[in-house]
């Protein structure tokens, strides 16, 4: 199928009202797409059917799934994956948002200072009028510009449509191999000057990384943490460790869900304090944003020998089953002619509020950005 071709069967699939998603993964020149043939709403909640999954923040609203067995998948490969400019959008300040958003972080500021919990991530979501609404059209735009996020564009008539470029893995599973990342801390890129990170930040991407090592302590083994290093996203840059190790025989795929999602990063610590403190201050339904998104137990078959004129070998290829989960952030939601952009950050005890509203407003930019 050449791009001409894959981009009408998405088109008109949209134009029917049928399911689909598209997507991309980060560094990646891939582009592929499910469509599903009928509008049925697949759940699940074992997460043990083979399939494309999106899962809301709170999993008290259900998780869709795509099933393989529904869909026809196609993909594509777009010859050059190039980082497009950044363009400076200037978005237009509603004060009584920030009036509200810094006084949710006062209120978060104070909690933490008062109780035991430690960091609270609190977000709110801005409405724009969108001039072009075409979902297409929008995603060949976050695919051009963010190389190092996952892009996609998911759609399904009975939930709605949702956009995003992720910079963060929830997880990812090969065989035994689990791998996961701790993100978190944010400062604008800057292309002159070495970043230069506070001890608030520091201390807030290492609340990540001890909180994910320690939850998947009791289903894996060889817990492996790299150095923290500063990666881009976008006009962002972040902190982040991987974290590698081996899922034991009798662990499921669930409960490593269970114990990753949702993560410091996007929820808080403790988990089910600052996820009481979202629901009762946030003042709006995440929906599906900081829920996680990716392909669910697809078999992979790679040969041990990649020489081609070894034929004996290739016989010997290995199936390996694997999912890929990505945190849903930078995404929004269209409605009509409107997009919800969902922005938040990390609030710990040294935070600043007014930083905060800040940070929220360049991580709009990630999404803004493309639909002016
Ligand atoms: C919550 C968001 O981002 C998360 C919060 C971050 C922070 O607090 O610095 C950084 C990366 C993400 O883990 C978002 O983009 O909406």
């Amino acid at each position: 199928m050449n791009e001409d071709s894959f981009f009408e069967a998405l088109k008109a699939q949209y134009a029917n009202q049928l399911p689909f998603v598209v997507y991309s993964r980060p560094i990646n020149s891939i582009i592929k797409c499910w469509l599903q043939k009928d509008d049925t709403l697949h759940k699940t909640e074992t997460f043990t059917e083979s399939g494309f999954v999106f899962a809301p923040f709170d999993f008290k609203n259900q998780s869709v799934l795509l099933l393989e067995t529904d869909c026809e998948q196609y993909s594509i490969e777009v010859e050059s994956k190039i980082e497009s400019q950044i363009s400076k959008t200037q978005l237009v300040i509603n004060e009584n948002e920030k009036t509200s958003h810094i006084s949710l972080v006062s209120k978060g500021i104070s909690t933490i200072q008062q109780e035991s919990l430690k960091k609270v991530v609190l977000s709110r979501c801005e409405t724009q009028e969108l001039t072009n609404n075409n979902p297409i059209s929008i995603f060949k735009k976050l695919y051009h510009k963010y190389k190092n996020a996952m892009v996609y564009c998911w759609y399904h008539p009975k939930v709605g449509l949702w956009l995003g470029a992720t910079p963060e893995l929830l997880f990812k599973v090969e065989g035994k191999q689990l791998t996961t990342i701790s993100l978190a801390g944010t400062q604008p890129y800057r292309r002159i000057s070495k970043p230069v990170w506070t001890n608030k930040e520091l201390e807030e991407q290492q609340i990540v990384t001890d909180y994910i090592t320690n939850q998947i302590q009791p289903y894996t083994s060889q817990i492996n943490v790299s150095n923290v290093e500063t990666v881009r996203a976008g006009n962002l840059l972040h902190l982040k460790t991987r974290i590698t190790s081996r899922i034991a025989n009798t662990s499921s795929l669930k409960s490593i869900i269970d114990a990753l999602h949702p993560t410091p990063a996007v929820c808080g610590f403790p988990r089910q304090e600052a996820k009481d403190f979202i629901l009762q201050h946030e003042n709006y339904n995440r929906e599906y944003y900081t829920g996680f998104l990716g392909e669910l137990n697809l078999k992979q078959s790679k040969t041990r020998n990649t020489n081609r004129r070894n034929v004996e070998n290739n016989a010997y290829a290995v199936v390996k089953t694997q999912s890929n989960f990505y945190v849903n952030l930078r995404c929004m939601q269209i409605k009509e002619d409107k997009a919800l952009i969902y922005v938040g950050g990390g609030i710990t005890k040294d935070s600043n509020p007014e930083k905060e509203w800040e940070e929220t407003v360049n991580k709009t930019k990630t999404i803004g950005n493309v639909l002016t």
